[in-house]
């Protein structure tokens, strides 16, 4: 990890990962939210604690393909469960991830919060992630589930190996299934070469990450998934059915002959679907086995597509709302800078506005919304090919943005 700071811009650029874990932050406890909401019996309670495991389910899927959508999603519905929430994040954006999840309406009902920054889950803050599981499952007795939300780049196979495997925490936590959420249209750039991976492309691209020796990150996400979610299948189609995404769907099924395919808009899927799914019975034991025995010989390096590069802006400043619209305009789509942005999301402080503001840009698609009140830090979140990052002239542009500046 590289950093900078000055007296009134701090910024950070993660140019690779960092050896040097830390603790997970700010466990929180949250005495009443969710409270009411758990429709277990004391009786039955007791049973759980005594006896069976916390389930975890780990969400993945590559950059914007909606995460934290479906966490969100599951969050706000009425289901009935006490749930943890695992969140993990590149750098030190911590805080935008949990915005994010807490758009809309009302807050998530969350019974405990984990934030797992500065590196990525599948390796280098995979410590961080047992003790973040030994400070819940301490707690069990508050919890029905605990769901892990991974970066966009994270490979499943070293979770699956440490939630699965781990002799320590296989009594209390219980891996209970792997999610992958799949963008239907998804724009792809990857080293030189930029694909457009819609339903035709995204075959050409799982074809390539198949016959490659370094496994990356999309295509062992649906390798190790027990559900794969195809959303956004509105930018498909517009009832999300058509032969583009049966013909997608059987590419899946050539990776992944086991996985359980839902289409989704927004992520919106029958939680049964996804929740309590036991995926790790004894009758999934072979496939997982090959499936891991396959990444025991990838390095840290090989587990993640070196292409792509994440800068982290931090601004305690306000900004103007109407000159950070104008940046992102002229970066994303006037090309002002030749860069090549993939995801950009970030939390706003906007000069005058009491509310907090969160962008977010996939695809070239823009979304912001005022979520809800207060925020003192801009944090940005930019990833794109290593060629095109230039980050002085993202970082002297973004100083336009500031309130009142010329
Ligand atoms: N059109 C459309 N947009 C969607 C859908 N699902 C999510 N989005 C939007 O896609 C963007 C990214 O969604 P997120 O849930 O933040 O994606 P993510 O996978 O958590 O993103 P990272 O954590 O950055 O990898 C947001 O602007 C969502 O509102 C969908 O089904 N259709």
């Amino acid at each position: 990890m590289w950093k900078c700071g000055c007296e009134t811009l701090e910024w950070s650029v993660t140019m690779e990962y960092d050896d040097d874990e830390e603790a997970p932050l700010a466990v929180e406890i949250n005495d009443t939210v969710g409270r009411n909401q758990s429709q277990t019996s004391d009786d039955q309670r007791r049973k759980v604690v005594e006896g069976s495991p916390v389930g975890v389910t780990v969400i993945t899927g590559y950059l914007g393909a909606g995460k934290s959508t479906l966490v969100n999603y599951i969050l706000h519905t009425e289901h009935g469960k006490r749930i943890a929430v695992i969140l993990n994040e590149f750098g030190e954006e911590i805080g935008v991830e949990r915005a994010m999840i807490n758009e809309g309406e009302g807050n998530a009902l969350v019974e405990e919060w984990v934030e797992l920054a500065n590196g990525c889950v599948c390796c280098t803050v995979k410590h961080s992630l047992v003790q973040a599981l030994e400070q819940l499952v301490q707690r069990k007795e508050r919890l029905d589930h605990i769901l892990l939300e991974t970066t966009g780049l994270a490979n499943p196979a070293p979770l699956a190996s440490v939630l699965w495997l781990d002799d320590q925490l296989e009594s209390e936590v219980k891996l209970d299934s792997i999610i992958t959420v799949s963008i239907t249209l998804m724009l792809m750039y990857y080293c030189k070469c930029k694909v457009v991976a819609d339903a035709k492309n995204l075959r050409y691209q799982l074809q390539r990450h198949q016959d490659s020796s370094s496994f990356p990150e999309a295509f062992s996400q649906i390798a190790f998934a027990d559900v794969i979610i195809l959303n956004k299948v509105d930018l498909v189609s517009p009832d999300g059915s058509g032969s583009v995404i049966d013909e997608l769907e059987e590419e899946i099924h050539n990776i992944n002959s086991l996985a359980n395919i839902i289409r989704s808009v927004r992520c919106q899927v029958d939680l049964s679907k996804i929740l309590n799914c036991g995926a790790y019975d004894a009758s999934k034991a072979n496939h997982l086995d090959a499936l891991l025995e396959e990444n025991n010989s990838l390095t840290t390096k090989d587990l993640h597509d070196s292409a792509v590069r994440t800068l982290c802006i931090c601004e305690p400043r306000p900004v103007s709302l109407d000159k950070v619209r104008l940046w992102l305009e002229e970066i994303l789509w006037d090309k002002k800078y030749n860069m090549e942005v993939y995801r950009c999301k970030g939390v706003l402080n906007i000069l005058d506005s009491d509310q907090l503001h969160t962008l977010q840009i996939t695809d070239g698609i823009y979304d912001d919304c005022v979520v809800c009140s207060r925020i003192s830090v801009v944090l940005f979140r930019v990833s794109w090919p290593c060629q095109s990052l230039n980050e002085e002239i993202l970082l002297d542009s973004f100083r336009t943005c500031i309130a009142g500046a010329c």
